[in-house]
């Protein structure tokens, strides 16, 4: 087995980089697809492929944001002038919006949990398909993935998940490190080497 350093190099350093922090331009549609593929190569018992992908671009993110906003702002009256700003443009942050849906359902092999997690598996290999492209990218929730309120707006169906909202786009500001676990906390060592 040969030791991959460019791989290592990118694992070692890979960041987010804040939805915010992020500018046209973004990817166009060919490259989006090429990002889709790679992310869609995850671990996937029973090969279900229990997720799909919707993808927010142009004026649109601006729409689906101001209808998301009037849902918040209907539930809280008093939002500062700042947090209304914050709903109005939560899909359009980022040129890009990928929405990692879950569509795992019940099933006699495959454990609902395993299939949740091959959708989380999906986006992390999207954030790094974005960076093998050259942009930056952010694996968010915020409120409106829980809300199925939103998710008519969102085009996500009755029985869905949302895995997380995948902002892509050219990042503004370098990528800073951030602590990282101390692996004397969350390793269990069992048995001897080799
Ligand atoms: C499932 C999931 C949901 C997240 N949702 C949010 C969110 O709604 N808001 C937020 O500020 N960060 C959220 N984050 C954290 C961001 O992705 C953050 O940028 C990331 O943890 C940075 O780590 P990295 O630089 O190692 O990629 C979420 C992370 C995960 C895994």
């Amino acid at each position: 087995m040969k030791t991959d350093i460019r791989l290592i190099d990118y694992l070692s350093n890979r960041r987010s980089i804040p939805a915010f922090q992020m500018a046209a331009p973004g990817p166009g549609r060919a490259e989006i697809e090429q990002m889709l593929r790679l992310a869609s190569r995850v671990p996937d018992h029973g090969k279900l492929a229990p997720w799909r992908f919707i993808v927010y671009r142009g004026q649109e993110r601006e729409r689906i944001s101001a209808e998301l906003a009037r849902i918040a702002i209907a539930d809280k009256p008093d939002l500062s002038a700042e947090m209304v700003t914050v709903e109005n443009t939560r899909l359009s942050r980022a040129p890009v919006v990928v929405a990692v849906v879950s569509t795992a359902a019940p099933h006699f092999k495959v454990p609902e949990w395993e299939q949740l997690m091959s959708a989380g598996a999906v986006c992390l290999n999207l954030l790094m398909a974005a960076n093998a492209h050259g942009f930056a990218s952010n694996w968010l929730t915020e409120w409106f993935a829980f809300d199925a309120r939103a998710y008519p707006i969102l085009g996500v169906k009755p029985g869905e998940k949302v895995a997380g909202f995948i902002h892509i786009g050219t990042a503004m500001v370098p990528p800073t490190e951030r602590p990282r676990p101390d692996l004397k906390e969350i390793v269990s060592w069992v048995g001897e080497e080799g």
